[in-house]
């Protein structure tokens, strides 16, 4: 075979490990590759429910975009393959699992914790969105941590190649923009938006519009109604940074590069992700 093709992967080259959890269309399991003992997760869904819900169009665009990806904070799609009625995904594994444990686990994050978890979404941000890819969906439990602890965003169930297409709701509102909730055309800038959510959370263990029911969570996002609770544990900087990305108006929100060069992150971030 010439050398650069990608290689035709089957089940059989892999030896399938303990399930690491279930999405809505399939299950993923740890599985190790019989030649090279590499640890992968593989994501198996099945064709039919995929036809049920009509992704099939969606599957294939992710799976273009996830080839051109290539980024330490951005897990890796390495491959795919089917058989008669499942499709294959070969995930990279993320050894440390779910940062979503980890939170409910400390309850919140200390503030340099925070700020490189932060400084690694924004890294990874800034790189999704040169290659026109708006995430839309980064929550606690789509960011894994690999064996090193560095952040992997996990999950492009929802990315779009920067089409504003209406997404189905579905799941919580707490890290949707103003203008997602709204259900007007929004662009890259909703990703900035989740930035702040996920720092709020990463410091006080809750999201900042969090409320008893979806409509009441709807109100406060779109009221901004942002309030700090008084905690020794959260620096002035941090909440600096905070109120300057939970802004109404998108295009007012601090640009990813302008996060980087942040106080509290310089004084916070570890440089090595
Ligand atoms: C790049 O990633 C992805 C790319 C595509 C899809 C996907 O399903 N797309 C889709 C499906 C059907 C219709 C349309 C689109 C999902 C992911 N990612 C995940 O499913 C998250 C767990 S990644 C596995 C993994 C690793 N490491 C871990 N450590 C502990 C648990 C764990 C879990």
């Amino acid at each position: 075979k010439e050398e650069n093709s990608p290689k035709l992967w089957c089940l059989e080259d892999f030896e399938i490990g303990k399930p690491l959890g279930k999405g809505k269309f399939g299950r993923v399991y740890l599985a190790r590759e019989k030649k090279s003992k590499y640890i992968v997760a593989l994501k198996v869904i099945f064709k039919e429910q995929l036809e049920k819900y009509r992704l099939q169009h969606q599957l294939r665009r992710e799976m273009e975009i996830q080839n051109t990806l290539d980024h330490s904070n951005v897990l890796r799609l390495f491959g795919w393959f089917h058989d008669a009625d499942r499709i294959f995904l070969i995930l990279e594994y993320a050894h440390r699992g779910e940062l979503y444990k980890l939170l409910k686990k400390y309850g919140h994050l200390p503030e340099k914790q925070a700020a490189t978890y932060i400084a690694s979404l924004t890294e990874a941000l800034a790189y999704c969105h040169q290659k026109h890819v708006i995430h839309r969906d980064i929550k606690p439990e789509n960011l894994l941590l690999d064996f090193e602890g560095r952040l992997k965003i996990a999950d492009f169930g929802w990315s779009v190649q920067s089409t504003s297409k209406r997404r189905t709701m579905c799941g919580t509102l707490d890290y949707l923009a103003p203008e997602m909730v709204e259900n007007k055309a929004h662009d890259y800038a909703v990703d900035n938006w989740t930035l702040g959510v996920l720092c709020f959370e990463f410091l006080y263990g809750f999201p900042p519009f969090e409320a008893e029911n979806q409509t009441d969570t709807f109100k406060r996002i779109i009221k901004v109604d942002l309030s700090f609770p008084p905690t020794p544990h959260v620096s002035v900087e941090a909440k600096n940074l905070i109120v300057r990305l939970l802004v109404k108006e998108s295009s007012k929100r601090l640009p990813l590069p302008k996060i980087l060069e942040h106080p509290w992150i310089i004084k916070n971030a570890d440089p090595k992700g």
